[in-house]
């Protein structure tokens, strides 16, 4: 006997990564695009889904997520803009549905996942770390989500290997010339046409550097770990934070 599909919606359809989405579930095997709706468009239809993706937008995904969950939707969400309150927020939405799994993930393409790990288990070993992440130019956030999961994630390592902030000589200059400082890791955004997301981490230690780099050339990259996410989210009850958890890395 043959499963019957996952029915997918996706919130966010017209956008780029929505569209690429749209795409790559229709082709995708075990899994049927019931719902492919996007801003101003009315929710009712996603009562035929299972699971919904979001690839909206900072300002508008945690009102998404609050209709899912109250909808019983599983949610696979790639849009940028969690902080911390906004993931307690989630969890207090998600207590009384305990069968029902959100999966976050800053960056769903496999490479930015490998880097991220990388870096964390380079960072306790350096004395300095700083991050440039590099976009298309619609980008709506900076610095990306990516970038600021990857700060996290060295800031932790770094606090747990007892490490001191990098050293820094600057005692003048021009303000922003320093990056943005997410758990005293600088983040230095770029956006130029051309581009699509690009992260470069740069160690920097005695008498050496390590530099870890990420290009996601197409959008393309990320369906892998979207179509992963939309398989797995069914069987994965709570919030789920980074698609590494769901790696087996
Ligand atoms: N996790 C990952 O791997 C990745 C994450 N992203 C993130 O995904 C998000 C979307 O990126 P991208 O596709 O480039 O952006 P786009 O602007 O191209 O697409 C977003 C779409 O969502 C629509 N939208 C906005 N608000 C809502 C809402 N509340 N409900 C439904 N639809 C809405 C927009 O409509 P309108 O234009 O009319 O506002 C637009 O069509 C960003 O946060 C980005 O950082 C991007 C790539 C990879
Ligand atoms: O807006 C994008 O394009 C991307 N957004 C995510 C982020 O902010 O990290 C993921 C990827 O970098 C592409």
């Amino acid at each position: 006997m043959t499963e019957s599909p996952i029915r997918v919606g996706v919130l966010g359809a017209r956008g780029r990564m929505g569209q690429t989405v749209v795409d790559a579930v229709e082709g995708a095997p075990g899994l049927e695009v019931v719902a492919a709706l996007d801003a101003g468009d009315d929710f009712a239809p996603l009562s035929a889904a299972q699971v919904v993706v979001d690839f909206t937008h900072p300002d508008g995904v945690m009102d998404n997520l609050k209709y899912l969950v109250e909808h019983d939707l599983h949610a696979v969400v790639g849009t940028t803009g969690f902080s911390e309150e906004r993931l307690a927020t989630l969890r207090s939405l998600l207590a009384p549905k305990p069968s029902l799994g959100v999966l976050i993930a800053p960056n769903f393409a496999l490479g930015a996942v490998l880097a991220m790990r990388f870096a964390a288990q380079a960072a306790k070993f350096y004395q300095s770390a700083e991050i440039i992440e590099l976009h298309h130019n619609r980008k709506a956030d900076a610095p990306s989500g990516t970038a600021s999961h990857t700060a996290r994630m060295i800031g932790a390592a770094r606090k747990a290997a007892g490490l001191e902030p990098g050293p820094d000589a600057t005692t003048s200059g021009l303000d922003g010339a320093r990056g943005a400082l997410i758990e005293d890791v600088p983040v230095h955004s770029v956006r130029l046409p051309g581009l699509v997301a690009h992260e470069e981490i740069l160690f920097g230690g005695v008498g050496e550097t390590l530099t870890i780099r990420h290009d996601s050339l197409d959008r393309t990259s990320f369906m892998p770990g979207v179509l992963l996410g939309v398989r797995s989210v069914v069987s994965r009850p709570g919030l789920t934070v980074g698609l590494e958890n769901v790696l087996d890395l």
